[in-house]
């Protein structure tokens, strides 16, 4: 079949937790466009995570996800539980943040790669076995026999981390979504995961998002790149015009204070509450009274979209 976009309208994730509501993702709605790479960007807890996996229902049960997401004339959010899981691995990979979370730890390693060929694809055993042992050794395993049969616990987090890369990509999927696929990893390994996801692009999908804390591999390697802050889109754009030339002072901020020496760093949160409109009001330097109660919506700017009073 031929990929789609993928089509998120409304998205919000809510949990009830015992110290009151928390939203996760706030009504975002976006369009990550296939044969396009697009790195979600922000810091820690901004809700990058909650909405690639909202993508494929990965979230767990006390996640309240409201919204739509279309991919391929469908809504995965009305599948059942066997149609989503269909979809996962075979349309759509997964690269998942934690390999502590994510592996079996009862299963080897050859039985969880083999297991999601076999799921997916109607190769034999034989082939998935070939296929398995190509992949590992693209991926910069040695001892591919002994890798095989081992358990997870008995492999380091940067093996395991790269095998999940490896489940990810392995029934070539149409498209891709890698929730910080070097976490953990030394400067080594995570040089090899990049070349590999450049691989993937060339050989065989370029369809992506990667959500990365990596900001010089996000301006590298991604063409589009959306920028979350507290649950929201707050800037988004070619990956080059992100990065070079930031609108939203956010955006200013969280690139200022890492890769570009110059900029101005980003303040750090304020303890006052903010019942302003903007979100990142109290942390702003170019607020202003309009931020307090204009709602503010995603406005259009050269080469992307920005929402931020100051572009009104
Ligand atoms: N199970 C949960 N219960 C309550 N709140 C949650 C839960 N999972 C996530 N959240 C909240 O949702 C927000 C977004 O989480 P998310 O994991 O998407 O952040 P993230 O941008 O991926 O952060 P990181 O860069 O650290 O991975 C966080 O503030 C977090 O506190
Ligand atoms: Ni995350």
């Amino acid at each position: 079949m031929k990929t789609s976009n993928i089509d998120i309208t409304n998205l919000s994730v809510t949990f009830d937790t015992k110290y009151g509501k928390v939203q996760g993702v706030d009504d975002v709605s976006i369009t990550f466009p296939k044969d396009v790479v697009t790195g979600i960007i922000g810091e820690t807890g901004s809700g990058k995570s909650l909405l690639g996996m909202s993508i494929l229902r990965l979230l767990s049960n006390e996640a309240i996800v409201t919204g739509q997401c279309f991919y391929n004339g469908q809504d995965h959010m009305k599948l059942s539980k066997a149609q989503i899981k269909k979809i996962r691995g075979s349309q759509i990979g997964f690269i998942p943040q934690n390999p502590d979370l994510s592996l079996n730890p009862i299963l080897t390693i050859q039985r969880q790669l083999i297991e999601s060929l076999l799921t997916h694809t109607n190769i034999s055993k034989q082939e998935a076995k070939e296929k398995v042992r190509s992949y590992l050794k693209q991926f910069g395993f040695k001892d591919i026999d002994k890798i095989m049969k081992s358990y997870p616990f008995q492999l380091s987090g940067g093996m395991n981390q790269r095998i999940l890369c490896i489940i990810g990509i392995i029934c070539n999927p149409d498209f891709v979504i890698a929730d910080e696929p070097t976490k953990g990893l030394d400067a080594k390994l995570r040089k090899i995961v990049y070349e590999n996801l450049i691989k993937v692009k060339k050989n065989y999908t370029s369809s992506m998002i990667i959500i990365t804390h990596d900001l010089y591999f996000a301006g590298k390697f991604c063409d589009e790149i959306v920028v979350m802050y507290k649950g929201q889109v707050v800037e988004m754009g070619y990956s080059k015009d992100v990065i070079n030339n930031p609108r939203h002072p956010y955006t200013k901020g969280l690139i200022g204070s890492t890769i570009r020496k110059g900029m101005v760093p980003i303040n750090p949160p304020d303890s006052k509450e903010n019942t302003s409109k903007c979100k990142f009001y109290t942390r702003c330097n170019q607020r202003n009274t309009k931020c307090i109660d204009s709602t503010i919506e995603m406005k259009r700017i050269p080469g992307g979209k920005v929402r931020c009073c100051a572009y009104d």
